[in-house]
């Protein structure tokens, strides 16, 4: 056993820097005898250092994070500040300077994960990351080494825990939007800037790491398709319960049938409440792999809070300190095999449309004619209506997104078509 401690200077000290520190603390001899070396907290980067931080020997807090990854005796640095900048030359500096990184910040690593690589393979360092997707579930490290002999095809779940959160509130207790971001907030599954949850913004970064890991490819934040959950209603809600389904947002990313190219999509979708992710409650995610060997492999459990999420970065601070003391560096970037990401056009999946229509005879026979002239096959369709006026819910069968998206603009060019008042991809049959 080694008795110089391995040095480990946080970036931050929020919801889950917080927990890091307390549990490096409170854990410190288990570490120990885990890694096989002591390690030592040596720094505390916070932009508020008049704050009183239980547990953190307030000689270490400093405001001035350029120079703690500058110190040249620091081994690892935990970033969990967050954003894009400070955050991606603290990063980059730490290796000029000798430390491995561990990160939790999914916005910068679907930005900048190439670059971030690439310094650190240029410098001989780790770069690890299992908290920046999906929380506390073991995810980044299954994929990219329990799963390196297979071959994925397909990684579809609920991977943002604030949205997920947020719709089964409303789905549950009927709770107004605005109330469940609220909670939450205050518990610490939110973005700094909430927007990046319900936008969809945070799921995006997340499918692009999980989709470049499982294909091998380069896959940019700006090649995932996006939609948030903000329009999500009480009525979609009803529907979906209409037809035995719920509604989750689904990190969904896909290599095609040919295996030329793949997808990567975050969206609302209905599912059906017999399948298990109907059933992932409050902030848990969980994630569907498919690989050709392996089949179906299922990975649930928290994904969003402060102790859940230090207990990946904490995992992965033992890796990267085993890897140091063995003078080794772990597994980095694959992207071998750069297969082409395809627009969602070429997404093929079922849709629910709710339509309002005029209630007169001829007009289901016009509306099924716009659905059959953009080879979109209807499943069902229901109507209600009164006073003139009608409501037509129609479910496809498998179609292209680019063939529905043209329906859609045919059907709202009939002067029988008032608007078209909702429109989901079912998944998940
Ligand atoms: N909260 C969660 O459930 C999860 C968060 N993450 C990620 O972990 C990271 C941190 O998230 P949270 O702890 O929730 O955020 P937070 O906002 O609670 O903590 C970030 C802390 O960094 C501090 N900070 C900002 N700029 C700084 C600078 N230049 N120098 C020193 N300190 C600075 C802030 O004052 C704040 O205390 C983010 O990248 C987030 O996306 C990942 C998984 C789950
Ligand atoms: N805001 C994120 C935090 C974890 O990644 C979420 O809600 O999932
Ligand atoms: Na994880």
């Amino acid at each position: 056993m080694r008795t110089r401690p391995l040095k480990v200077a946080l970036l931050g000290c929020g919801v889950v820097g917080s927990e890091v520190a307390r549990i490096m603390t409170t854990h410190a001899d288990d570490l120990t005898a885990r890694i096989g070396a002591p390690v030592e907290l040596a720094g505390v980067a916070v932009r508020r250092p008049s704050k009183v931080r239980a547990g953190i020997d307030p000689a270490l807090v400093t405001t001035d994070a350029t120079a703690l990854v500058k110190r040249g005796d620091i081994d690892v640095v935990v970033e969990v500040i967050g954003g894009i900048e400070p955050a991606r030359t603290l990063i980059t500096t730490a290796f000029e300077h000798g430390a491995s990184v561990v990160s939790a910040n999914k916005a910068l690593l679907a930005q900048d994960g190439a670059a971030l690589h690439a310094a650190a393979v240029e410098h001989g360092k780790d770069l690890y990351y299992e908290a920046a997707v999906a929380g506390a579930i073991p995810l980044i490290r299954p994929l990219r080494e329990s799963l390196a002999g297979d071959k994925i095809n397909r990684v579809m779940g609920i991977v943002n825990g604030t949205t997920n959160f947020i719709l089964d509130k409303m789905d549950s207790t009927g709770a107004g939007y605005q109330e469940a971001l609220d909670e939450a907030t205050a518990l610490g599954y939110a973005e700094a800037d909430p927007t990046a949850d319900v936008e969809a913004f945070d799921a995006a970064a997340k499918a692009a790491i999980l989709a470049g890991i499982a294909f091998h490819t380069r896959v940019r934040l700006d090649d995932v398709y996006r939609e948030g959950m903000t329009e999500v209603t009480a009525a979609d809600f009803a529907s979906a319960k209409g037809m035995g389904c719920t509604i989750k947002l689904l990190a969904i990313c896909e290599r095609a049938a040919d295996g030329g190219s793949v997808t990567a999509r975050v969206h609302p979708a209905m599912i059906p409440l017999t399948h298990p992710l109907a059933s992932v409650r409050g902030a848990y995610n969980a994630v569907f792999v498919e690989s050709e060997a392996a089949g179906q492999l299922m990975f649930y459990g928290p994904g969003a809070g402060g102790a859940p999420t230090a207990s990946a970065v904490l995992g992965d601070l033992v890796a990267v300190c085993r890897n140091r003391l063995g003078g080794a560096t772990g597994p980095g970037d694959s992207a071998y095999a750069q297969l082409p990401v395809s627009p969602m056009g070429e997404v093929v999946t079922r849709y629910h449309i709710s339509l309002d229509v005029a209630d007169k005879p001829g007009v289901l026979a016009q509306v099924a004619t716009v659905f059959a002239e953009h080879g979109v096959s209807i499943d069902t369709v229901r109507q209600s209506g009164k006073d003139g006026e009608a409501s037509l819910v129609v479910v496809t069968h498998r179609a292209s997104d680019a063939s529905l998206a043209g329906t859609v603009e045919a059907l709202r060019g009939l002067d029988t078509v008032r608007g078209v008042s909702s429109i989901m991809r079912v998944e998940g049959e």
